[in-house]
């Protein structure tokens, strides 16, 4: 076997139709359909005929019964839609049952009220940070709070701690005032405590700015997320004697387990990384890569033209992409959970995923399991499916 595999998360790329949607409060959620609504008929309609040609409007079809607007040509690729089990619409859950790996636990979520966090956690924080109180602490959007708090933080030294409807810890801190290395270090002392209380992530969210001429975030975002209980895709690949390559934030997600390289940074030095990867990857090895901006800068910032423009550029890429595949590769595009930006808030929405696959053929898989990616990347590398799942080849 010679043949890679190449596995890429459009992250938050949902299409609906989720059978436990109503449970998250998502029911009709549909980001990439209502993208194509919103913008039908105006001057800049959602044009994606590359991801189209394998198959994307038949799968939002199949997910969730309409076909968007300007989508639905014949597939040439490998098309359907997968349905998550995990009791979470977040990053690690999606990308952990991606890879055979069903989170088997309840995440802890923290309350929607204002404190949302209690007095034992904050005192915590303060000791690890060495100051006399914490910012925020509440359920926010990372843009908006560090425009509520900014100007506070860099007065108090404070950090700005938020979480979302997501099993998150946030921690925004000015990058030159706090210090990034000390939001880095904060993030990884008290990650370890979150992790032993179930709560998915810590995340540092480092800015820089100045009240009055504004606030950024910066790529130095770092997640240090709880390990996966049990070996995943990226295990059982590397057990094998393969190497498994990590793209944009997929080490952070898997904690580096089973994977031997990582790269970051925006998502187009993401797609020039992947490109690399398509050129040079080892026979045999799985590259696994993650596009986060398509939810970070654009569905948790409800914005549907940004997100729209986000979709046409890596439609845009695909050709590109597709030309450097080696004629026993496999390449999967697929999606963690949805974040429609036309839905309420500025939370991820429960809905199924496409499943878009090129070196296999025009193959209609139909309704799919997230679990069944990875035993499908598994039997196409030829390596033990240690999941629940079924490859669909
Ligand atoms: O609003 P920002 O800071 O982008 O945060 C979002 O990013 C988190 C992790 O993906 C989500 O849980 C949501 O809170
Ligand atoms: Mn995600
Ligand atoms: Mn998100």
């Amino acid at each position: 076997m010679t043949g890679r595999a190449f596995l890429v998360v459009l992250d938050s790329v949902g299409i609906g139709g989720a059978p436990d949607a109503e449970a998250f409060g998502d029911a009709g959620a549909n980001t990439l359909g209502h993208i194509a609504e919103a913008l039908a008929g105006s001057d800049r309609p959602l044009r994606l005929p590359n991801l189209d040609r394998l198959g994307l409007g038949r799968a939002v079809a199949l997910a969730s019964g309409a076909t968007p607007p300007g989508l639905g040509a014949e597939p040439e690729g490998l098309w359907g839609a997968a349905t998550e089990v995990s009791q979470g619409k977040d990053t690690p859950s999606g990308h952990w049952e991606i890879g055979g790996l069903p989170v088997p636990w309840e995440w802890t979520f923290f309350p929607p009220t204002d404190p949302c966090f209690d007095e034992d956690l904050v005192a915590r924080v303060c000791e690890l940070a060495g100051t006399d109180g914490i910012l925020g602490n509440r359920h926010a959007s990372g843009t908006n709070i560090i425009e509520e708090e900014g100007e506070s933080h860099l007065n108090t030294g404070w950090p700005i701690c938020y979480t979302s409807t997501d099993s998150v810890f946030q921690i925004a801190a000015h990058e030159e005032a706090f210090g990034l290395d000390r939001l880095l270090k904060l993030c990884a002392d008290l990650a370890p405590e979150l992790h032993a209380r179930k709560v998915g992530r810590v995340i540092a969210r480092p800015f820089v700015g100045a009240q009055g001429t504004g606030w950024t975030r910066t790529k130095n975002r770092q997640d240090f997320a709880i390990a996966p209980p049990s070996p995943t895709l990226c295990d059982w690949v590397q057990g094998a004697g393969r190497r498994v390559h990590s793209v944009g934030k997929i080490g952070d997600i898997f904690s580096m387990q089973g994977i031997d390289t990582k790269v970051k940074g925006s998502d187009a030095d993401l797609l020039e990384a992947l490109k690399e990867r398509l050129a040079e990857a080892e026979p045999g090895s799985l590259t696994f890569a993650n596009l986060v901006e398509f939810d970070s800068a654009y569905g948790h910032r409800r914005d549907v033209a940004g997100y729209a423009r986000h979709l046409e550029w890596f439609d845009t890429a695909l050709p590109d992409l597709l030309a450097r595949m080696k004629p026993d590769d496999l390449l999967l595009i697929t999606a963690d959970h949805g974040n429609d930006p036309t839905w309420r808030g500025t939370d991820h929405t429960r809905e199924r995923v496409p499943v878009l696959g090129v070196g296999a053929g025009a193959k209609a898989v139909g309704q799919v399991a997230f679990a069944d990616i990875a035993a499908t990347v598994a039997h196409h590398l030829d390596v033990p499916n240690r999941g629940p799942g079924r490859s669909f080849l």
